[in-house]
């Protein structure tokens, strides 16, 4: 379940602005990302999700330094990804961000145990061999996959390997955790330990989570969820834990709509179906909010 986030460092872990990426397929353009800004606050858990195509993989690789964007600006751990060289953006995969990717293949050699993926992982972070071991061991067990330690991936539940995929993720301390669909292809059992599995690591080692996802229910394990449409966010949930007055946990969820540094905003494909919105829409200042109606002639002639 995730908690407060009042404690919290809020010094971002990732900031970018203004993300645009342009892919350009035999004369073809095609515009993944349109403008995309995003601000995670270091030690947080956050999830973003949207439908097929929406950018999510095309921003996941951009923040892992994999890609790089047409346009924008942005900021992983502290590393100005437009502007590192080579030497820097080897150190920024190594120590700075862990991946995790929805196939297990490319998590997990197959012919290693899941205490040697994690060792091997080690190595790159030029572990010794007793930091190695003790990494290992501690990963395994915060992760409550001890038992787990001496198989092979294909011995393993989907589930597991992804626990352990977390764990080889983990192994250089990095201070961002990536994952791209991390529970696509698990059933909802599984998932939920996968994402419990990533809170566990936010919550003892303070690592900055985030998740792609098209799964809308991922929305329930983590603190915040910024919805992505069309290469640019367009709404977000953030979920925050109190204390009621018999001393119980409740979690309310409030959704917001992004408004962008020059006011633009988006709102939810729900509201405009309701209300039949579209073209243009008649807006009102109110003292403390901001009305929004179908620009029809009965609304401009009747009011609300
Ligand atoms: N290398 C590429 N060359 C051309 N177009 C690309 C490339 N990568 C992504 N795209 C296009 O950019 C858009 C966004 O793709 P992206 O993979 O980021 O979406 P997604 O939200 O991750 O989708 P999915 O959930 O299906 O993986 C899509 O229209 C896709 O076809």
């Amino acid at each position: 379940m995730p908690s407060s986030t009042s404690e919290r460092d809020t010094t971002g872990a990732i900031a970018c602005s203004d993300l645009v990426r342009v892919f350009s397929t035999r004369g073809v353009e095609v515009q993944a990302l349109q403008g995309l800004s995003l601000e995670v606050a270091s030690g947080s858990v956050m999830a973003v999700v949207g439908s097929s195509g929406s950018g999510k993989s095309t921003l996941l690789r951009i923040l892992s330094g994999l890609d790089a964007p047409t346009a924008g600006r942005a900021t992983v751990a502290g590393h100005d990804l437009l502007e590192m060289g080579s030497a820097e953006r080897l150190e920024f995969r190594r120590h700075s961000v862990g991946f995790v990717w929805q196939q297990t293949a490319r998590n997990l050699l197959p012919y290693l145990t899941a205490a040697e993926n994690v060792a091997l992982a080690c190595t790159i972070g030029r572990q010794s061999r007793s930091a190695r071991s003790a990494t290992t061991r501690e990963l395994l067990s915060l992760l409550a996959i001890e038992d787990c330690s001496d198989r092979r991936p294909p011995e393993l539940s989907g589930g597991q390997q992804q626990r352990v995929a977390i764990a080889v993720a983990m192994a250089n301390a990095p201070r961002v955790l990536l994952a791209d669909e991390p529970t696509g292809e698990l059933d909802d059992a599984a998932s939920a330990e996968v994402l419990a599995a990533m809170n566990q690591v936010n919550a003892e080692r303070g690592t900055t989570v985030l998740v792609v996802t098209h799964d809308a229910t991922v929305s329930d394990h983590v603190e915040r969820t910024v919805q992505i449409r069309d290469g640019r966010t367009s709404s977000e949930v953030l979920r925050t834990t109190t204390v009621d007055e018999t001393g119980a946990d409740r979690v309310v969820a409030r959704e917001y709509a992004v408004l962008d540094r020059v006011g633009r905003l988006q709102l939810p494909d729900e509201f405009t179906s309701r209300l039949d919105l579209r073209d243009r829409v008649r807006l009102e200042l109110e003292p403390d909010h901001v009305g929004v109606w179908p620009a029809d002639e009965e609304t401009e002639e009747g009011g609300r």
